[in-house]
């Protein structure tokens, strides 16, 4: 991976080369028998999401040059590319995460990969403690917008030289998460029997690898935030300033303490656990979602949601 306008090779965010982003997406695209249109990014415990994809190819992310590895329990760490409600698509089973030791510009380079292939759209999904306390552990969260703690200090994924053909140099963050597809959510919720599960908030980014402490719940709480999480907020980053569609959801995994009485005490196999748990309800909304863009596209979707199960 070709590093710019380092002097010393020892700068944490490494500026990744337009070219060995192509280079990236060229090698994959050469592996692939599908064009995608879609990208997914799957969260903590939701990797089985690609369970309904069918014609999947897989590619393990060590088996690409220049591709970060998953170290997370729950992050796979492979591709899976193939047919989703009639459109091509390809998911990430496992993210990269700062608290993994990546620069930010490494954890999103999957979504400048993905732009490059000529994909279009971008769902992320997330597992997130729910600081707002009406929230439940099983409920979903329609991300309207985000937070980003780890940014307001100038740690970004777009830190460094600019490559205009990856994205403007100051891109608005205004609408990163497309509107028309919160919406377009809300009525499959609906349609799914499900509204009362499925809220609209705003994510909270923060660096992890710890959970947070009360008053800092206390403190996002007062900020106006809805579910915490170390993910998706760099991402969304990323495909806002490369132009692509971005829906995205956060499953509720645990609840957050804002009362030193109710002490809550997260963990990770339980956030993996609640993933597993309500895997086939987020794979049906993510499938809905799909199908209804290929409607829109006038793509032959299948005449049945194959993901109910
Ligand atoms: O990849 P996501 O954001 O879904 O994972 C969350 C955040 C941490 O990686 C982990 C903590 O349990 O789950
Ligand atoms: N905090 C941060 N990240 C998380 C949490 C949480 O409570 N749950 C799942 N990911």
């Amino acid at each position: 991976m070709a590093d710019a306008k380092c002097a010393t090779g020892k700068c944490e965010d490494k500026t990744i080369t337009y070219e060995a982003v192509k280079a990236i997406a060229d090698n994959i695209l050469s592996r692939i028998k599908v064009k995608p249109v879609i990208g997914i990014i799957c969260g903590s415990g939701l990797g089985s999401l690609t369970e309904a994809i069918t014609n999947a190819q897989n590619i393990d992310y060590k088996d690409i040059p220049g591709f970060p590895v998953s170290t997370v329990p729950g992050h796979a760490g492979r591709l899976v590319i193939g047919m989703l409600e009639g459109l091509p698509v390809l998911a990430m089973q496992g993210r990269f995460h700062y608290y993994e030791g990546y620069p930010l510009v490494k954890c999103s380079l999957p979504v400048r990969v993905m732009k490059v292939m000529g994909i279009e759209y971008l769902m992320v999904t997330n597992a997130a403690g729910g600081i707002n306390p009406t929230y439940k552990v099983g409920d979903i969260m329609l991300i309207r917008d985000h937070i980003n703690f780890v940014g307001f200090s100038g740690n970004s994924p777009l830190r460094g030289p600019n490559d205009d053909r990856l994205g403007p140099r100051f891109p608005p963050m205004t609408d990163a998460y497309n509107p028309a597809l919160i919406t377009r959510a809300l009525s499959v919720a609906k349609e799914m029997g499900i509204p009362d599960v499925v809220k609209v908030g705003t994510y909270c980014f923060l660096g992890g690898p710890n959970y947070e402490t009360i008053a800092e719940c206390k403190m996002l709480h007062t900020c106006g935030v809805d579910a915490v999480g170390m993910s998706t907020a760099h991402e969304v980053v990323v495909a806002q300033h490369c132009g692509l569609k971005v829906f995205a959801f956060s499953l509720i995994t645990n609840k957050s303490s804002l009362d030193y009485e109710k002490k809550e005490y997260a963990n990770h196999a339980e956030v993996v656990a609640v993933g597993k748990s309500r895997e086939s309800t987020c794979r049906e909304l993510m499938c809905r979602m799909i199908k209804s863009i290929a409607a829109e596209r006038g793509s032959s979707g299948s005449a049945d949601c194959g993901c109910t199960t």
